[in-house]
């Protein structure tokens, strides 16, 4: 399949918070279409003359060899478990394998105790989630099993007619994916079925039926849940859509406080709170890119149905250049930058108090926008680690240690601790050793002193 057409697709069908969507999926459209229409359609369903879609899904167990890596499968995922504590899945054999591997463990989904959060009303925006108690940088707020794992894109299985419109192409994969919507959720478990359809759908005047409107409302993307770019696919075009229970009911924010990731092994989606968040506080996640301006966020939410009223979107004015100065800060992390370190801590023509001074500026940008979950954040963190360590200032060195091992923790839900950290980046023991240098060497001015003295 050309690019473009997946391109088309990927356009035509996104509305995953989180995730670009997109499928490898065989399927002949109009290259021009660009999206899903947003708003009011008036003309719903199939176009006169095409005749409904039947889904053909026959259900593998992710254990056999039945299915090839490319092979777009239905499969319960993790396998061997209780109906309703797993998910239906709609994923590429690659990925039903690889889930099936890191499961192998049985390892249960861990569970904060005391419990951290509640579901409730958060005016403007319906339901909300929302701290039941102090929670601290690092911690696990919430861990569950997704209720659906479907393509990010629609998997539409026909060749369409070419007198189609765009907003034609659009209504038809979006019916057709409803039909195949409705056959996965029949094998659903009947409790898990129910809390799907007690979501919120955001997407009923858009074309989308009741199922894929819930999907493109809840669903969100996850990095461990992606398969393999390949050449000539769109960016994207590897996504998934992960719609859960209670963290479904997340809503946005441009400064959130709880980052998400997939946690293969428990086959759980999981969120752990990026700074201290208060009793009471909401709990909120970005659906969006955030470094970018107040305008280009507003557009790309109102897919979602979302009018941002956060600390940030409520004062461009003020927050837009704290946001830019925040980026050009991600801009020079060596993912972005392509520059492997900056190394200037160990450059020691550079004060101290200027090397310093400077990161401590960029951090305070980062945290006064609430952008803590941004790597731009943690490589800062890395390097006042690695300044405050060649300049042998062990105290300084280790709080930093421990805050980059906590932001692995919140954002990756990686479990390193402050220990690690320091003896992987040698961190501490640079210090010591700078700290025993420069004591030999007032020791020796010292000493040469007490003898010009002499
Ligand atoms: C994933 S759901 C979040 C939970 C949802 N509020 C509920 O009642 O279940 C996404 C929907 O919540 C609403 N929403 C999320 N964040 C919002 C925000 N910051 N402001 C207003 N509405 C928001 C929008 O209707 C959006 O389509």
């Amino acid at each position: 399949m050309s690019r473009t057409t997946h391109d088309a697709i990927r356009e035509a069908l996104r509305g995953v918070p989180g995730g670009a969507a997109g499928t490898r999926i065989e399927v002949t459209i109009d290259p021009n279409v660009k999206r899903a229409p947003f708003g009011v359609v008036t003309d719903r369903g199939l176009p006169a003359g095409l005749p409904p879609h039947t889904p053909n899904q026959p259900q593998y167990d992710a254990r056999s060899t039945e299915f090839s890596d490319d092979e777009i499968i239905v499969t319960r995922l993790p396998p061997g478990e209780e109906d309703a504590n797993s998910t239906m899945c709609m994923v590429s054999g690659r990925l039903a394998r690889k889930v099936v591997k890191a499961t192998s463990g049985h390892a249960p989904v861990p569970q904060p105790i005391p419990a951290t959060f509640c579901i409730r009303e958060a005016p403007g925006k319906g339901l909300g989630m929302f701290a039941t108690r102090d929670i601290l940088a690092g911690e696990l707020i919430v861990a569950e099993r997704p209720l659906l794992v479907t393509p990010a894109g629609i998997p539409a299985r026909r060749t369409l007619p070419e007198h189609l419109t765009q907003a034609q192409v659009s209504q038809v994969l979006l019916a057709d994916a409803e039909r195949e919507y409705e056959v996965l959720l029949e094998k659903t478990a009947p409790a898990l079925r129910d809390a799907f359809m007690a979501l919120v759908d955001s997407h009923r005047f858009d074309g989308s039926g009741p199922i894929s409107g819930r999907i493109r409302t809840n669903g969100f993307g996850a990095d461990d849940m992606t398969d393999p770019e390949k050449p000539g696919y769109a960016m994207g075009a590897n996504a998934y859509s992960l719609v859960c229970d209670n963290l479904s009911r997340m809503n946005h924010n441009c400064a959130p406080n709880a980052p998400r990731y997939f946690h293969v092994s428990t086959f759980s989606m999981q969120v752990r709170a990026i700074r201290a968040i208060k009793n009471g506080e909401e709990i909120t996640t970005a659906y969006c890119e955030t470094l970018v301006p107040f305008v280009a966020r507003k557009a790309e939410l109102a897919r979602y149905d979302v009018k941002c009223t956060c600390s940030l979107c409520i004062n461009p004015s003020q927050s837009d250049p704290l946001l830019a100065y925040c980026k050009k800060v991600r801009d020079r992390t060596p993912r972005a930058s392509g520059n492997c370190d900056r190394g200037w801590y160990t450059d020691f023509s550079v004060p101290e108090s200027t090397a310093v001074k400077s990161l401590l500026a960029d951090l305070a940008a980062i945290v006064k926008v609430g952008q803590e979950f941004e790597s731009s954040y943690v490589f800062t963190l890395f390097q006042l680690m690695k300044t405050y360590a060649a300049r042998g200032d062990v105290t300084n060195a280790r709080a930093y240690a421990k805050q980059y091992a906590v932001w692995h923790l919140a954002v990756h839900g990686k479990e390193v601790d402050d220990k690690q950290v320091e003896s992987a980046f040698g961190m501490v023991a640079v210090a010591e050793v700078v700290l025993r240098m420069k004591g030999k060497m007032k020791g020796k001015m010292a000493g040469g002193k007490a003898n010009a003295a002499k």
